[in-house]
């Protein structure tokens, strides 16, 4: 959302909220960080040693959560359009998901490695049409489940994040096709954010 001196919802979201005061405090570069360390906790997807990627990284918040709790023998490999500034352990692409020579990077930093974690919390740009953001918001999720396929290891968990509406459906299908188990996540961090939800899926088939 657009930082307008008028905004209120910006307000609300950002000045009111304590999940932006906790990260300001603890040193965590966004809100963000709280909703994947409420699903970790629960799920404890960020195990010692894990390769994780992090697809829509910036500016850093689960990068810094994935490489704090997959520690040393880790290793995270981040990925945004945006810049980000560097975290000690991270490996940053900066680059469009959607472009092949950006996703061709990405797998030549990852060599042979097979992932643990495909985690995407890519966002677009909202235009405020919700057909066109929630087709786009569905493409980059689309393609998130397709880099899974291809680089988790057998027992590896896709963590995506998704907008309840059209399209919904058809890719919680598509996800279940892929994986033995698939759960919704609504960490506490963003129950705010009415349509946003994380989709969870481990195990592929
Ligand atoms: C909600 S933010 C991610 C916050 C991050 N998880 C954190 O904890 O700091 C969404 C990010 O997705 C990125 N993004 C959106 N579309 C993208 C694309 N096509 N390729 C790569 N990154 C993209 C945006 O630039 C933005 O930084």
């Amino acid at each position: 959302m657009k930082r307008t001196r008028t905004s209120k919802a910006w307000m609300r979201e950002h000045v009111n909220d304590p999940y932006v005061q906790l990260a300001k405090k603890e040193g965590w570069r966004s809100r963000a960080a709280f909703k994947l360390m409420e699903i970790d906790d629960k799920d404890k997807l960020l195990r010692q040693g894990e390769v994780v990627v992090d697809l829509g990284a910036t500016p850093g918040g689960w990068s810094q959560v994935a490489v704090q709790r997959v520690g040393s023998g880790g290793l995270v490999f981040a990925l945004d359009l945006l810049e980000m500034a560097p975290i000690a352990g991270v490996h940053f692409i900066q680059g469009d998901f959607r472009e092949d020579e950006v996703l061709r990077q990405l797998e030549e930093k990852l060599g042979e490695r097979r992932v643990g974690l495909v985690m995407s919390d890519m966002a677009p740009n909202m235009s405020g049409v919700p057909l066109v953001d929630q087709a786009r918001v569905m493409h980059l999720a689309e393609l998130g489940l397709e880099f899974s396929q291809a680089h988790l290891k057998p027992d590896g968990a896709f963590l995506v994040k998704v907008f309840q509406g059209s399209d919904y459906e058809a890719f919680v299908k598509a996800m279940r096709a892929t994986f033995r188990t698939v759960a919704v996540r609504k960490p506490d961090a963003s129950r705010d954010r009415s349509a946003e939800i994380y989709l969870l899926g481990r195990t592929l088939r």
